[in-house]
């Protein structure tokens, strides 16, 4: 691998020079910044992804380019590690040694990280590239592509998907399909699936009125909502606004706006009582929210959308008559209503950790199932073990019906 690694360091002289002596940080989504500033920080981390996937004996790596909810000015890089988790807290410092070294100690730093974490160079890679809609969000996914090449990788670009598609490619691959298929199609397949079996038969249901409005922040989420509208046989109406066609991304809308402003986005005209759904620019947050008669807002955030979700799982586990290991996982952030209500009105225990997904989803794996929300909309229930996962499915179906 000297060579390759002589190549990537000449490359990154001629094409990719290091541009910002200001020192940046691997932080809790990666790394942020003017999308001006990112050109040798996407290079880079394409030789660590390689680097990452040598380490992990050839299984495959993800890695995302977007800035989520930041202005479309911005942007940013994340790696995705191969159960679709994010990038091991350990090798967040490789990734930031790597990003500050200056063009000259770049060889020298990529032998230091090869020889520290004893990475064996003959394997083959594989990384899977995609990205948000911002402009700057091509050139950057190049630049990654350069450098996972270089290193002698195969970089697969996937193109435009929102955040949580590329988690769940990545763990497609290293699964050999056993989580699903490893395509757009399989994502869309697995959720609307999912879906039409929770909704069971015709989808009439009581009084459920199966509408949503949403605001797609103009952002990629707008356009991969409409790819799954074929899968949902009609089962759910769904209206899209700010779905990029003309605004700015996360300008006035998404869900950061409509949580931090506590109004509906712009772009959006709001009937009363109607569900509303806003995401974010890269599609990993999700709030609701609806007005009344008289136009009073209200927000279903994280805390509020993790309350209902304790609230009915708990009653699933209880019915299921397993011994289950059952909790919650909430930031500082988090409204301490919300906590209060939780754990003394449900008793479901509530653990409460640093902001950032990572910290979230790496205590919830200490449940056997655990619920996980910020307040700002990212979360999700996780499973420790799939073993449980069909008598609780049959609880759940029975109370659908
Ligand atoms: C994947 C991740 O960790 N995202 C972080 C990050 O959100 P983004 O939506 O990815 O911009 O910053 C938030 C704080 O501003 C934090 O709450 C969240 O956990």
């Amino acid at each position: 691998m000297d060579d390759e690694i002589d190549q990537a360091a000449k490359l990154a002289r001629e094409k990719h020079p290091k541009r910002n002596a200001t020192p940046i940080q691997y932080g809790t989504a990666g790394f942020r910044a003017k999308s001006s500033m990112l050109d040798y920080v996407l290079y880079r981390m394409g030789l660590l992804a390689v680097l990452r996937s040598k380490y992990k004996t050839g299984s495959t790596i993800g890695l995302i380019v977007t800035a989520s909810h930041n202005p479309e000015e911005d942007n940013g890089v994340k790696l995705i590690d191969p159960m679709g988790e994010m990038l091991e807290r350990s090798w967040e410092h490789y990734a930031t040694q790597l990003v500050n070294a200056s063009d000259d100690d770049l060889n020298s730093v990529l032998r230091g990280i090869i020889d520290q974490a004893s990475i064996k160079t003959e394997v083959a890679v594989k990384v899977v590239i995609a990205r948000d809609t911002r402009p700057s969000s091509v050139p950057l996914s190049l630049a990654a592509q350069d450098g996972v090449q270089v290193l002698g990788g195969q970089a697969i670009d996937y193109g435009l998907l929102i955040t949580p598609q590329l988690h769940y490619i990545v763990r497609c691959m290293n699964t050999r399909g056993a989580y699903g298929d490893p395509t757009e199609a399989g994502y869309y397949t697995k959720i609307a699936s999912a879906f039409l079996k929770l909704r069971g038969g015709d989808g009439s249901h009581g009084n459920y009125h199966p509408v949503v409005q949403v605001d797609g922040a103009n952002g990629v989420g707008a356009p991969k909502l409409q790819s799954i509208i074929p899968y949902l046989n009609g089962m759910l109406g769904i209206k899209i606004s700010n779905d990029g066609s003309s605004g700015k991304l996360n300008h006035n809308c998404g869900a950061d706006f409509v949580k931090v402003q506590q109004k509906a986005p712009e772009g959006m005209r709001v009937e009363p009582n109607q569900r509303c759904v806003s995401f974010d620019g890269d599609g990993d947050r999700i709030v609701f929210f609806y007005q009344d008669q008289s136009g009073k807002f209200f927000l279903v955030d994280g805390d509020k959308i993790a309350t209902l979700l304790a609230g009915y799982l708990k009653e699933v586990v209880a019915q299921s008559g397993l011994e289950l290991k059952f909790g919650l996982v909430q930031t500082a952030y988090a409204n301490g209503s919300s906590t209060d209500y939780i754990n003394n009105k449900l008793n479901v225990h509530v653990v409460c950790v640093p902001t950032g997904v990572k910290y979230l989803h790496h205590e919830a794996m200490n449940f056997d199932i655990g619920v996980y929300f910020e307040a700002n909309g990212h979360g999700t229930v996780s499973y420790f073990s799939s073993a449980y996962i069909h008598p609780i499915m049959e609880i759940s179906n029975a109370l659908c019906q």
